[in-house]
Protein backbone atom coordinates (compact mmCIF):
# COMPACT_ATOMS: atom_id res chain seq x y z
CA UNK A 1 0.00 0.00 0.00
CA UNK A 2 1.28 3.56 -0.84
CA UNK A 3 0.53 6.57 1.36
CA UNK A 4 0.75 10.21 0.09
CA UNK A 5 1.40 13.38 1.63
CA UNK A 6 -1.53 16.16 2.08
CA UNK A 7 0.05 18.13 0.30
CA UNK A 8 0.35 15.56 -2.55
CA UNK A 9 -3.32 14.65 -1.91
CA UNK A 10 -4.21 18.27 -2.50
CA UNK A 11 -2.15 18.04 -5.86
CA UNK A 12 -3.61 14.82 -6.79
CA UNK A 13 -7.70 16.59 -6.31
CA UNK A 14 -7.18 19.09 -7.49
CA UNK A 15 -6.31 17.29 -10.87
CA UNK A 16 -9.35 15.04 -10.44
CA UNK A 17 -11.65 17.82 -9.66
CA UNK A 18 -10.62 19.99 -12.88
CA UNK A 19 -10.97 23.93 -12.55
CA UNK A 20 -14.03 24.31 -10.73
CA UNK A 21 -15.03 21.88 -7.38
CA UNK A 22 -18.42 20.81 -8.42
CA UNK A 23 -18.62 18.50 -5.02
CA UNK A 24 -18.20 15.11 -7.48
CA UNK A 25 -15.25 14.09 -5.08
CA UNK A 26 -17.21 15.01 -1.71
CA UNK A 27 -20.32 12.79 -2.96
CA UNK A 28 -17.97 10.52 -4.04
CA UNK A 29 -16.72 10.11 -0.81
CA UNK A 30 -19.57 10.33 0.82
CA UNK A 31 -21.25 7.15 -1.35
CA UNK A 32 -18.23 4.92 -0.09
CA UNK A 33 -18.25 6.39 3.43
CA UNK A 34 -22.01 5.22 3.75
CA UNK A 35 -21.43 2.15 2.69
CA UNK A 36 -19.09 1.28 5.16
CA UNK A 37 -20.99 2.92 8.14
CA UNK A 38 -23.87 0.84 7.23
CA UNK A 39 -21.61 -2.42 7.03
CA UNK A 40 -20.40 -1.64 10.18
CA UNK A 41 -24.29 -1.03 12.05
CA UNK A 42 -25.17 -4.41 10.02
CA UNK A 43 -21.79 -6.30 11.39
CA UNK A 44 -22.55 -4.67 15.05
CA UNK A 45 -26.37 -4.19 15.40
CA UNK A 46 -27.52 -6.66 12.86
CA UNK A 47 -29.24 -4.12 10.98
CA UNK A 48 -29.26 -1.02 10.12
CA UNK A 49 -32.78 0.44 9.97
CA UNK A 50 -33.24 1.36 13.22
CA UNK A 51 -30.19 1.87 14.29
CA UNK A 52 -28.60 5.25 16.43
CA UNK A 53 -25.90 7.09 14.94
CA UNK A 54 -24.22 10.13 16.26
CA UNK A 55 -21.99 12.32 13.79
CA UNK A 56 -19.57 14.78 15.26
CA UNK A 57 -18.75 17.39 12.78
CA UNK A 58 -16.03 19.34 12.18
CA UNK A 59 -15.61 22.94 10.11
CA UNK A 60 -14.56 21.91 7.03
CA UNK A 61 -14.69 19.37 4.50
CA UNK A 62 -14.14 16.18 6.71
CA UNK A 63 -17.28 17.23 8.50
CA UNK A 64 -18.80 17.93 4.89
CA UNK A 65 -17.83 14.30 3.93
CA UNK A 66 -19.78 12.93 7.44
CA UNK A 67 -22.86 14.94 6.57
CA UNK A 68 -23.62 13.50 3.29
CA UNK A 69 -23.08 10.17 3.88
CA UNK A 70 -25.17 10.36 7.07
CA UNK A 71 -28.10 11.84 4.93
CA UNK A 72 -27.80 8.57 3.01
CA UNK A 73 -27.73 6.53 6.32
CA UNK A 74 -30.96 8.37 7.26
CA UNK A 75 -33.02 8.06 4.22
CA UNK A 76 -32.37 4.07 4.87
CA UNK A 77 -33.22 4.81 8.44
CA UNK A 78 -30.96 5.41 10.78
CA UNK A 79 -31.37 7.59 13.16
CA UNK A 80 -28.59 10.36 13.08
CA UNK A 81 -27.69 13.23 15.77
CA UNK A 82 -24.59 15.52 13.92
CA UNK A 83 -22.96 17.61 16.40
CA UNK A 84 -20.85 20.70 15.60
CA UNK A 85 -17.90 20.49 17.66
CA UNK A 86 -15.81 23.19 16.02
CA UNK A 87 -16.86 26.07 13.79
CA UNK A 88 -19.46 26.14 11.43
CA UNK A 89 -20.28 22.86 9.47
CA UNK A 90 -20.90 22.36 6.39
CA UNK A 91 -23.82 24.61 4.63
CA UNK A 92 -24.79 21.57 1.75
CA UNK A 93 -24.09 18.88 3.83
CA UNK A 94 -25.58 20.14 7.08
CA UNK A 95 -28.81 20.98 4.81
CA UNK A 96 -28.91 17.53 3.21
CA UNK A 97 -29.03 15.92 6.69
CA UNK A 98 -31.55 17.94 7.80
CA UNK A 99 -33.39 17.45 4.23
CA UNK A 100 -33.26 13.69 5.51
CA UNK A 101 -34.72 13.74 8.66
CA UNK A 102 -31.43 13.95 10.53
CA UNK A 103 -30.86 15.79 13.83
CA UNK A 104 -28.50 18.54 14.66
CA UNK A 105 -28.04 18.85 18.03
CA UNK A 106 -26.14 20.66 20.20
CA UNK A 107 -24.00 18.80 23.05
CA UNK A 108 -26.10 19.31 25.74
CA UNK A 109 -29.09 17.69 24.15
CA UNK A 110 -27.42 14.27 22.87
CA UNK A 111 -28.82 11.18 23.97
CA UNK A 112 -27.48 9.55 26.58
CA UNK A 113 -23.90 8.16 24.83
CA UNK A 114 -24.74 4.88 25.13
CA UNK A 115 -27.80 4.85 23.48
CA UNK A 116 -25.28 4.86 20.60
CA UNK A 117 -24.41 2.23 17.78
CA UNK A 118 -21.55 3.66 16.24
CA UNK A 119 -19.79 7.39 16.44
CA UNK A 120 -18.65 8.82 13.05
CA UNK A 121 -15.92 11.12 13.30
CA UNK A 122 -15.85 14.20 10.86
CA UNK A 123 -13.95 16.78 12.82
CA UNK A 124 -10.49 17.22 11.05
CA UNK A 125 -9.38 15.47 8.10
CA UNK A 126 -5.78 16.22 5.84
CA UNK A 127 -6.30 20.04 7.15
CA UNK A 128 -6.28 19.68 10.58
CA UNK A 129 -3.67 20.70 13.02
CA UNK A 130 -3.02 18.08 15.38
CA UNK A 131 -4.64 17.64 18.75
CA UNK A 132 -7.75 18.66 19.93
CA UNK A 133 -9.82 21.33 21.42
CA UNK A 134 -10.32 20.15 25.07
CA UNK A 135 -14.01 19.96 24.77
CA UNK A 136 -14.26 17.78 21.92
CA UNK A 137 -11.55 15.78 23.62
CA UNK A 138 -14.03 15.29 26.26
CA UNK A 139 -16.78 14.21 24.29
CA UNK A 140 -13.81 12.00 22.59
CA UNK A 141 -13.24 10.96 26.01
CA UNK A 142 -16.71 10.43 26.93
CA UNK A 143 -17.54 8.18 24.06
CA UNK A 144 -14.75 5.78 24.37
CA UNK A 145 -15.68 5.70 28.05
CA UNK A 146 -19.04 4.67 26.84
CA UNK A 147 -17.12 1.87 24.61
CA UNK A 148 -19.11 3.13 21.09
CA UNK A 149 -17.03 2.58 18.22
CA UNK A 150 -15.62 5.14 16.15
CA UNK A 151 -15.54 4.75 12.17
CA UNK A 152 -13.42 7.98 11.32
CA UNK A 153 -13.45 9.91 8.40
CA UNK A 154 -10.04 10.28 6.25
CA UNK A 155 -8.57 9.89 9.40
CA UNK A 156 -8.55 9.86 13.47
CA UNK A 157 -8.82 13.44 14.19
CA UNK A 158 -6.25 15.01 15.98
CA UNK A 159 -3.64 12.97 14.65
CA UNK A 160 -0.50 14.43 12.57
CA UNK A 161 -1.68 12.93 8.44
CA UNK A 162 1.61 13.71 7.10
CA UNK A 163 3.99 12.14 10.33
CA UNK A 164 1.97 9.98 12.30
CA UNK A 165 2.68 12.18 15.42
CA UNK A 166 -0.10 11.99 17.89
CA UNK A 167 1.89 15.44 20.41
CA UNK A 168 -2.16 15.88 21.90
CA UNK A 169 -5.32 14.35 21.85
CA UNK A 170 -6.58 12.46 19.32
CA UNK A 171 -9.47 9.95 18.19
CA UNK A 172 -8.83 6.45 18.60
CA UNK A 173 -11.21 4.38 15.51
CA UNK A 174 -12.23 1.13 15.48
CA UNK A 175 -12.19 1.76 11.49
CA UNK A 176 -10.78 4.54 9.79
CA UNK A 177 -12.40 5.05 6.08
CA UNK A 178 -9.58 6.80 3.99
CA UNK A 179 -10.22 8.55 0.34
CA UNK A 180 -8.50 7.93 -2.87
CA UNK A 181 -5.14 7.46 -1.27
CA UNK A 182 -3.67 6.06 1.99
CA UNK A 183 -1.73 9.33 4.15
CA UNK A 184 1.58 8.87 6.46
CA UNK A 185 -0.69 8.94 9.35
CA UNK A 186 -2.31 5.45 8.69
CA UNK A 187 0.68 3.46 8.01
CA UNK A 188 3.31 5.14 10.99
CA UNK A 189 2.82 4.61 14.47
CA UNK A 190 1.59 5.96 16.89
CA UNK A 191 -1.03 7.13 14.60
CA UNK A 192 -1.03 3.89 13.07
CA UNK A 193 -2.76 2.32 16.38
CA UNK A 194 -5.22 5.26 15.86
CA UNK A 195 -6.50 4.00 12.95
CA UNK A 196 -7.89 0.55 13.54
CA UNK A 197 -9.13 -0.80 10.03
CA UNK A 198 -8.15 0.79 7.31
CA UNK A 199 -10.69 1.31 4.29
CA UNK A 200 -9.75 2.87 0.74
CA UNK A 201 -12.67 4.16 -0.82
CA UNK A 202 -11.83 4.93 -4.39
CA UNK A 203 -13.00 8.72 -5.64
CA UNK A 204 -10.92 8.52 -8.87
CA UNK A 205 -7.70 9.86 -8.43
CA UNK A 206 -4.85 9.16 -10.41
CA UNK A 207 -1.54 8.63 -8.70
CA UNK A 208 0.71 7.93 -11.69
CA UNK A 209 2.81 11.15 -12.06
CA UNK A 210 3.38 11.21 -7.99
CA UNK A 211 6.14 9.23 -6.55
CA UNK A 212 4.69 8.15 -3.23
CA UNK A 213 5.75 9.12 0.23
CA UNK A 214 5.63 5.83 1.89
CA UNK A 215 5.39 2.36 0.33
CA UNK A 216 4.17 -0.05 2.72
CA UNK A 217 4.97 -4.46 2.33
CA UNK A 218 2.64 -6.82 3.65
CA UNK A 219 3.03 -10.58 3.89
CA UNK A 220 2.29 -11.84 0.93
CA UNK A 221 4.85 -9.03 -1.02
CA UNK A 222 7.67 -10.55 1.17
CA UNK A 223 6.93 -14.24 0.95
CA UNK A 224 6.70 -13.21 -3.29
CA UNK A 225 10.46 -11.42 -3.07
CA UNK A 226 12.11 -13.52 -1.00
CA UNK A 227 15.70 -14.84 -2.51
CA UNK A 228 14.24 -18.32 -2.78
CA UNK A 229 16.79 -20.35 -3.46
CA UNK A 230 16.86 -21.93 -6.66
CA UNK A 231 17.34 -26.01 -7.52
CA UNK A 232 20.97 -25.41 -8.44
CA UNK A 233 22.02 -23.11 -6.03
CA UNK A 234 24.97 -23.70 -3.65
CA UNK A 235 25.97 -22.12 -0.42
CA UNK A 236 27.22 -19.56 -2.75
CA UNK A 237 24.57 -18.84 -4.57
CA UNK A 238 22.32 -18.24 -1.10
CA UNK A 239 25.36 -16.36 -0.15
CA UNK A 240 27.89 -16.48 2.91
CA UNK A 241 27.99 -13.48 5.42
CA UNK A 242 30.98 -12.91 7.33
CA UNK A 243 29.97 -11.84 10.95
CA UNK A 244 31.72 -9.45 13.12
CA UNK A 245 29.74 -8.87 16.09
CA UNK A 246 30.07 -9.12 20.03
CA UNK A 247 33.11 -8.54 22.11
CA UNK A 248 34.51 -9.85 25.32
CA UNK A 249 31.56 -7.88 27.16
CA UNK A 250 28.81 -8.59 24.78
CA UNK A 251 29.40 -12.14 23.75
CA UNK A 252 25.90 -12.79 23.07
CA UNK A 253 25.30 -9.98 20.72
CA UNK A 254 27.83 -12.15 18.07
CA UNK A 255 25.67 -15.22 18.75
CA UNK A 256 22.51 -13.95 18.16
CA UNK A 257 23.46 -11.66 15.03
CA UNK A 258 25.26 -15.40 14.24
CA UNK A 259 21.76 -17.05 14.85
CA UNK A 260 20.00 -14.58 12.28
CA UNK A 261 22.44 -14.56 9.71
CA UNK A 262 21.99 -18.91 9.99
CA UNK A 263 18.02 -18.76 10.08
CA UNK A 264 17.68 -16.28 7.14
CA UNK A 265 18.82 -18.62 5.07
CA UNK A 266 22.44 -17.71 4.60
CA UNK A 267 24.26 -20.34 2.29
CA UNK A 268 27.17 -20.25 4.97
CA UNK A 269 28.03 -17.98 8.15
CA UNK A 270 31.63 -17.07 8.98
CA UNK A 271 32.25 -16.12 12.71
CA UNK A 272 34.96 -13.83 12.81
CA UNK A 273 34.32 -12.37 15.80
CA UNK A 274 35.75 -12.75 19.77
CA UNK A 275 36.67 -15.81 21.08
CA UNK A 276 34.30 -15.84 24.00
CA UNK A 277 31.28 -16.22 21.70
CA UNK A 278 32.72 -19.25 19.96
CA UNK A 279 32.05 -22.24 21.89
CA UNK A 280 28.34 -21.16 22.55
CA UNK A 281 28.28 -20.90 18.80
CA UNK A 282 29.91 -24.28 17.81
CA UNK A 283 27.35 -25.95 20.60
CA UNK A 284 24.16 -24.38 18.88
CA UNK A 285 25.19 -23.64 15.19
CA UNK A 286 27.63 -26.49 14.21
CA UNK A 287 27.88 -25.67 10.45
CA UNK A 288 29.18 -21.57 11.49
CA UNK A 289 33.05 -21.54 10.50
CA UNK A 290 35.43 -19.68 11.99
CA UNK A 291 38.35 -19.50 9.17
CA UNK A 292 38.43 -16.47 7.82
CA UNK A 293 37.61 -16.45 4.04
CA UNK A 294 35.14 -15.47 0.97
CA UNK A 295 32.12 -13.70 2.36
CA UNK A 296 29.22 -11.76 0.30
CA UNK A 297 28.04 -10.02 3.04
CA UNK A 298 28.87 -8.57 6.13
CA UNK A 299 27.67 -7.86 9.31
CA UNK A 300 29.82 -5.56 12.04
CA UNK A 301 28.84 -3.71 14.97
CA UNK A 302 26.42 -5.31 16.69
CA UNK A 303 27.59 -5.66 20.43
CA UNK A 304 30.83 -4.05 20.25
CA UNK A 305 31.02 -1.85 22.55
CA UNK A 306 33.85 0.27 23.10
CA UNK A 307 36.65 -1.13 19.91
CA UNK A 308 39.64 0.47 19.34
CA UNK A 309 40.38 -0.74 15.80
CA UNK A 310 36.67 -0.21 15.23
CA UNK A 311 37.31 2.70 11.82
CA UNK A 312 39.69 0.08 10.56
CA UNK A 313 37.61 -3.18 11.20
CA UNK A 314 34.76 -1.21 8.86
CA UNK A 315 36.92 0.68 6.55
CA UNK A 316 38.08 -3.13 5.51
CA UNK A 317 34.75 -4.27 5.13
CA UNK A 318 33.63 -1.34 3.06
CA UNK A 319 36.73 -1.90 1.42
CA UNK A 320 36.16 -5.30 0.46
CA UNK A 321 33.38 -3.93 -2.42
CA UNK A 322 31.46 -6.59 -0.61
CA UNK A 323 27.91 -5.39 0.56
CA UNK A 324 27.42 -5.17 4.58
CA UNK A 325 25.06 -4.41 7.14
CA UNK A 326 26.22 -1.73 9.82
CA UNK A 327 24.66 -2.30 13.76
CA UNK A 328 24.89 -0.39 16.75
CA UNK A 329 27.95 0.39 18.16
CA UNK A 330 29.46 0.07 14.53
CA UNK A 331 27.20 3.08 13.34
CA UNK A 332 29.57 5.39 15.10
CA UNK A 333 32.85 3.53 13.11
CA UNK A 334 31.27 4.23 9.63
CA UNK A 335 33.55 6.48 7.03
CA UNK A 336 31.95 10.07 5.73
CA UNK A 337 30.49 8.50 2.76
CA UNK A 338 29.40 4.43 2.33
CA UNK A 339 28.13 3.04 -0.48
CA UNK A 340 23.97 2.62 -0.85
CA UNK A 341 24.94 -1.12 -0.83
CA UNK A 342 25.87 -1.11 2.86
CA UNK A 343 22.88 -0.79 5.23
CA UNK A 344 22.75 1.10 8.72
CA UNK A 345 20.27 -0.18 11.02
CA UNK A 346 20.22 2.24 14.07
CA UNK A 347 17.09 2.42 16.50
CA UNK A 348 15.85 5.96 17.12
CA UNK A 349 18.78 6.76 19.96
CA UNK A 350 21.76 5.60 17.36
CA UNK A 351 19.78 7.39 14.60
CA UNK A 352 19.61 10.49 16.64
CA UNK A 353 23.14 10.43 17.43
CA UNK A 354 23.90 9.76 14.02
CA UNK A 355 22.42 13.05 12.85
CA UNK A 356 23.56 15.01 15.68
CA UNK A 357 19.90 15.67 17.13
CA UNK A 358 17.62 14.65 20.31
CA UNK A 359 16.18 11.38 19.96
CA UNK A 360 12.49 12.95 20.66
CA UNK A 361 13.64 14.51 17.36
CA UNK A 362 13.38 10.99 15.99
CA UNK A 363 10.87 9.77 17.36
CA UNK A 364 8.64 13.21 16.33
CA UNK A 365 9.14 12.73 12.57
CA UNK A 366 11.31 9.54 11.69
CA UNK A 367 10.30 9.56 8.63
CA UNK A 368 12.51 12.82 8.00
CA UNK A 369 15.15 11.49 10.29
CA UNK A 370 15.51 8.38 7.99
CA UNK A 371 15.48 10.34 4.78
CA UNK A 372 18.59 12.83 6.79
CA UNK A 373 20.31 9.40 7.84
CA UNK A 374 20.93 8.23 3.97
CA UNK A 375 21.21 11.61 2.70
CA UNK A 376 23.76 12.05 5.61
CA UNK A 377 26.16 8.80 4.95
CA UNK A 378 25.64 7.73 1.55
CA UNK A 379 23.56 4.47 3.07
CA UNK A 380 20.42 2.65 3.07
CA UNK A 381 19.10 3.04 6.80
CA UNK A 382 16.65 0.97 8.25
CA UNK A 383 15.32 2.48 11.40
CA UNK A 384 14.17 0.15 13.34
CA UNK A 385 10.87 0.65 15.86
CA UNK A 386 7.30 0.09 16.23
CA UNK A 387 7.24 1.08 12.41
CA UNK A 388 10.53 0.01 10.75
CA UNK A 389 11.50 2.51 7.72
CA UNK A 390 13.60 2.12 5.35
CA UNK A 391 15.64 4.94 3.33
CA UNK A 392 17.92 4.83 0.25
CA UNK A 393 20.24 7.95 -0.51
CA UNK A 394 18.49 9.93 -3.93
CA UNK A 395 15.03 8.24 -3.30
CA UNK A 396 12.38 9.78 -1.86
CA UNK A 397 9.67 6.68 -1.02
CA UNK A 398 10.27 5.44 2.04
CA UNK A 399 9.61 2.05 2.48
CA UNK A 400 7.55 -0.11 5.11
CA UNK A 401 8.31 -3.44 6.84
CA UNK A 402 5.65 -5.57 7.79
CA UNK A 403 4.86 -4.24 11.40
CA UNK A 404 5.10 -6.97 14.42
CA UNK A 405 4.18 -7.33 17.96
CA UNK A 406 5.44 -4.95 19.95
CA UNK A 407 7.36 -8.42 22.23
CA UNK A 408 9.74 -8.39 19.07
CA UNK A 409 11.55 -5.25 20.90
CA UNK A 410 13.91 -6.50 23.46
CA UNK A 411 17.64 -6.93 24.10
CA UNK A 412 19.18 -8.89 21.22
CA UNK A 413 16.38 -8.56 18.47
CA UNK A 414 18.60 -5.76 16.96
CA UNK A 415 21.20 -8.22 16.65
CA UNK A 416 18.78 -11.07 15.00
CA UNK A 417 17.87 -8.80 12.70
CA UNK A 418 20.67 -7.60 11.54
CA UNK A 419 21.55 -11.19 10.88
CA UNK A 420 18.48 -11.81 8.72
CA UNK A 421 19.08 -8.31 6.69
CA UNK A 422 22.86 -10.05 6.10
CA UNK A 423 21.35 -13.22 4.56
CA UNK A 424 19.08 -11.63 1.96
CA UNK A 425 21.96 -9.02 1.26
CA UNK A 426 24.64 -11.93 1.01
CA UNK A 427 22.05 -13.63 -1.60
CA UNK A 428 22.46 -10.59 -3.95
CA UNK A 429 19.51 -8.69 -2.93
CA UNK A 430 19.83 -4.63 -2.91
CA UNK A 431 20.16 -3.27 1.08
CA UNK A 432 16.82 -1.68 1.20
CA UNK A 433 14.92 -5.31 0.11
CA UNK A 434 17.18 -6.81 2.55
CA UNK A 435 16.54 -4.36 4.87
CA UNK A 436 12.52 -4.62 4.23
CA UNK A 437 12.43 -8.52 4.05
CA UNK A 438 14.52 -9.09 6.85
CA UNK A 439 12.19 -6.89 8.95
CA UNK A 440 9.42 -8.31 7.84
CA UNK A 441 10.17 -11.60 8.36
CA UNK A 442 11.21 -11.24 11.85
CA UNK A 443 7.94 -9.18 12.51
CA UNK A 444 5.80 -11.44 10.88
CA UNK A 445 7.39 -14.56 12.60
CA UNK A 446 6.91 -13.04 15.69
CA UNK A 447 2.82 -12.38 14.81
CA UNK A 448 2.55 -16.08 13.82
CA UNK A 449 4.45 -17.23 17.10
CA UNK A 450 2.50 -14.28 19.94
CA UNK A 451 4.76 -14.44 22.90
CA UNK A 452 7.76 -13.12 24.42
CA UNK A 453 10.70 -15.37 22.70
CA UNK A 454 13.63 -14.50 23.13
CA UNK A 455 15.76 -13.32 19.94
CA UNK A 456 17.59 -16.65 19.25
CA UNK A 457 14.32 -18.73 19.54
CA UNK A 458 12.49 -16.19 17.54
CA UNK A 459 15.70 -16.54 15.03
CA UNK A 460 14.78 -20.28 14.72
CA UNK A 461 11.38 -20.16 14.67
CA UNK A 462 12.17 -17.18 11.31
CA UNK A 463 13.50 -20.59 9.77
CA UNK A 464 10.16 -22.46 10.37
CA UNK A 465 8.34 -19.20 9.10
CA UNK A 466 9.94 -19.23 5.67
CA UNK A 467 10.09 -23.16 5.48
CA UNK A 468 6.15 -22.18 5.43
CA UNK A 469 6.41 -19.82 2.84
CA UNK A 470 8.28 -22.04 0.86
CA UNK A 471 5.72 -25.16 1.06
CA UNK A 472 2.81 -22.78 0.32
CA UNK A 473 4.95 -21.71 -3.00
CA UNK A 474 6.72 -25.23 -3.94
CA UNK A 475 3.66 -27.53 -3.22
N1 LIG B 1 -10.54 18.39 -1.35
C1 LIG B 1 -11.35 17.46 -1.88
O1 LIG B 1 -11.67 17.47 -3.04
C2 LIG B 1 -11.89 16.39 -1.04
C3 LIG B 1 -11.79 16.47 0.33
N2 LIG B 1 -12.38 15.56 1.09
C4 LIG B 1 -12.44 15.72 2.53
O2 LIG B 1 -12.01 17.00 2.93
C5 LIG B 1 -11.06 16.88 3.97
C6 LIG B 1 -10.18 18.07 3.98
O3 LIG B 1 -11.02 19.18 4.12
P1 LIG B 1 -10.52 20.60 4.61
O4 LIG B 1 -9.42 21.05 3.77
O5 LIG B 1 -11.73 21.46 4.67
O6 LIG B 1 -9.93 20.34 6.04
P2 LIG B 1 -10.57 19.75 7.36
O7 LIG B 1 -11.92 19.21 7.13
O8 LIG B 1 -9.56 18.88 7.92
O9 LIG B 1 -10.77 21.03 8.32
C7 LIG B 1 -9.94 22.14 8.27
C8 LIG B 1 -10.55 23.23 9.14
O10 LIG B 1 -10.40 22.91 10.51
C9 LIG B 1 -9.72 23.96 11.21
N3 LIG B 1 -8.80 23.28 12.13
C10 LIG B 1 -7.77 22.51 11.76
N4 LIG B 1 -7.18 21.96 12.84
C11 LIG B 1 -7.85 22.40 13.91
C12 LIG B 1 -7.69 22.17 15.29
N5 LIG B 1 -6.74 21.37 15.80
N6 LIG B 1 -8.55 22.80 16.13
C13 LIG B 1 -9.52 23.59 15.65
N7 LIG B 1 -9.71 23.83 14.35
C14 LIG B 1 -8.89 23.25 13.48
C15 LIG B 1 -8.99 24.73 10.14
O11 LIG B 1 -8.81 26.05 10.52
C16 LIG B 1 -9.91 24.58 8.96
O12 LIG B 1 -10.94 25.55 9.03
C17 LIG B 1 -10.40 15.58 3.71
O13 LIG B 1 -9.76 15.06 4.85
C18 LIG B 1 -11.57 14.73 3.26
O14 LIG B 1 -12.27 14.25 4.37
C19 LIG B 1 -13.20 14.54 0.50
O15 LIG B 1 -14.49 15.08 0.42
C20 LIG B 1 -12.72 14.12 -0.84
C21 LIG B 1 -12.55 15.27 -1.74
K1 LIG C 1 -11.73 12.69 10.90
Amino acid sequence: MQAFTVEQVRRLERAAMGPQDDGTLMQRAAAGLAAVLADELRTRAGHVYGTHVLVLVGPGNNGGDALWAAARLARRGVRVDAVGVLGTPHAEGLAALRAAGGRVVGTEALAALDAYDLAVDGVLGIGGRPGLPDDVADLVGRLADACVPVVAVDLPSGVAADTGAVPGAAVSAAVTVTFGVAKPCHLLEPARARTGRLVLVDIGLDTSAEEPELDAWDAARVADAWPWPARSSDKYAKGVVGVDCGSETYPGAGIMATYGAVHGGAGMVRFVGPESARATITANLPDVVFAPGRVQAHLLGSGWGERADGDRAVADAVASEVPGVLDADGIGHRPDRLPDSWLLTPHAGELARLLGIERSEVEDDPLAAVRAGAGRTGATVLLKGATQLVARPGVRTVEVAVPGPSWTGRAGSGDTLGGLCAAVLASGRPAHEAAVLGASLQAQTAAAHPGPLPPHVLAERCADRLGAWWQERHP
